[in-house]
């Protein structure tokens, strides 16, 4: 029990997160309670609107401060990050906490290449200077298996595709090794073939690294095949949380089990999908 706390990287009790309405104030996510170990992926499922992105969002901090109140602990490493100022979380995110988002545009400029923003992110977080940075950005695009990654720095976002930009990315994020990815749909807006690189990729970081990733989505078949561990939220809450055979083996929850119904081939074979990485 107490190796496994010690493993514990990400830690969250009892989390609410609240938000000012013109009729008062509205609780998003309540009772959350979740921890990830290093160098294991928990996945995190629920239909639309079920809290996801609001739980990863106070992870982060990226809520609007005015008019939304997270109440609750959120520890990285044992450091309480519930309270941060500002400047802190800004330190902290990138370098100690990544965020992969569902639409890789959004996360970048459109007006500036890859290779200055890349640069930038490395520079923003190290004491590299850009030379080595962009040694270090070339090494990365190299091992995330983009072509010519010289080239690929001197590109704008729209001259890329968006598995490439993914990847791209997903190298921005590993490469300054933080304890832990956030990735929120990462694979969603992907054609097949990106969303198998992009999920080898998460596995790899994983494997490499030592990451831990919170893997958020609403597929199934990614879940099951990444995730150690599932925890399901509907309505803003943890509705089971379980090791991922055991929870697609035999689900406990009533709404768990319409999950895993509405994928027929996932749910009658009994095993999860295999997306052969
Ligand atoms: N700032 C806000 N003000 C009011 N309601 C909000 C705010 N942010 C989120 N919500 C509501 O909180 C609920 C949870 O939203 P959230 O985005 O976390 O869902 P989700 O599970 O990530 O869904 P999706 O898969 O569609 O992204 C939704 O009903 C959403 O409308």
């Amino acid at each position: 029990m107490e190796e496994k706390k010690r493993r514990t990287i990400l830690n969250v009790r009892d989390l609410h997160v609240l938000v000012r309405t013109q009729e008062g104030l509205s609780t998003l996510v309540q009772d959350i309670n979740f921890g990830i170990e290093k160098g294991k992926i928990l996945g995190l499922v629920g239909e639309s609107g079920s809290g996801k992105t609001v739980t990863s969002m106070s992870i982060l901090k990226l809520h609007d401060e005015k008019n939304t109140e997270i109440k609750g602990s959120i520890t990285l490493q044992g450091r309480e990050l519930n309270g941060l100022g500002n400047s802190e979380m800004r330190r902290i995110r990138g370098r100690d906490i990544a965020f992969i988002m569902q639409n890789p545009m959004n996360a970048f400029t459109p007006v500036f290449t890859i290779g200055h923003q890349f640069i930038e992110t490395i520079q923003s977080h190290t004491s590299l200077t850009k030379r080595q940075a962009k040694e270090l950005a070339i090494d990365v695009l190299e091992s995330v298996n983009l072509p010519n990654p010289d080239n690929l720095l001197k590109n704008y976002p729209f001259q890329l595709s968006g598995g490439m930009l993914q990847r791209v990315m997903i190298g921005m994020a590993a490469c300054l090794k933080p304890s832990v990815i956030i990735a929120d749909e990462p694979t969603t807006a992907l054609d097949l073939h990106s969303q198998l690189l992009v999920l080898r990729l998460l596995d790899k970081v994983r494997s490499e690294y030592g990451t831990s990733i919170l893997l958020i989505s609403h597929d199934l078949g990614v879940i099951s095949e990444l995730a150690d561990d599932v925890i399901v939220m509907q309505h803003g809450r943890i509705v089971e949380s379980a090791n991922v055979i055991d929870l697609f083996d035999a689900p406990q929850h009533e709404y768990t089990k319409k999950l895993l119904r509405t994928r027929p081939s996932l749910y009658s074979e009994k095993q999860p999908y295999t997306y052969m990485l």
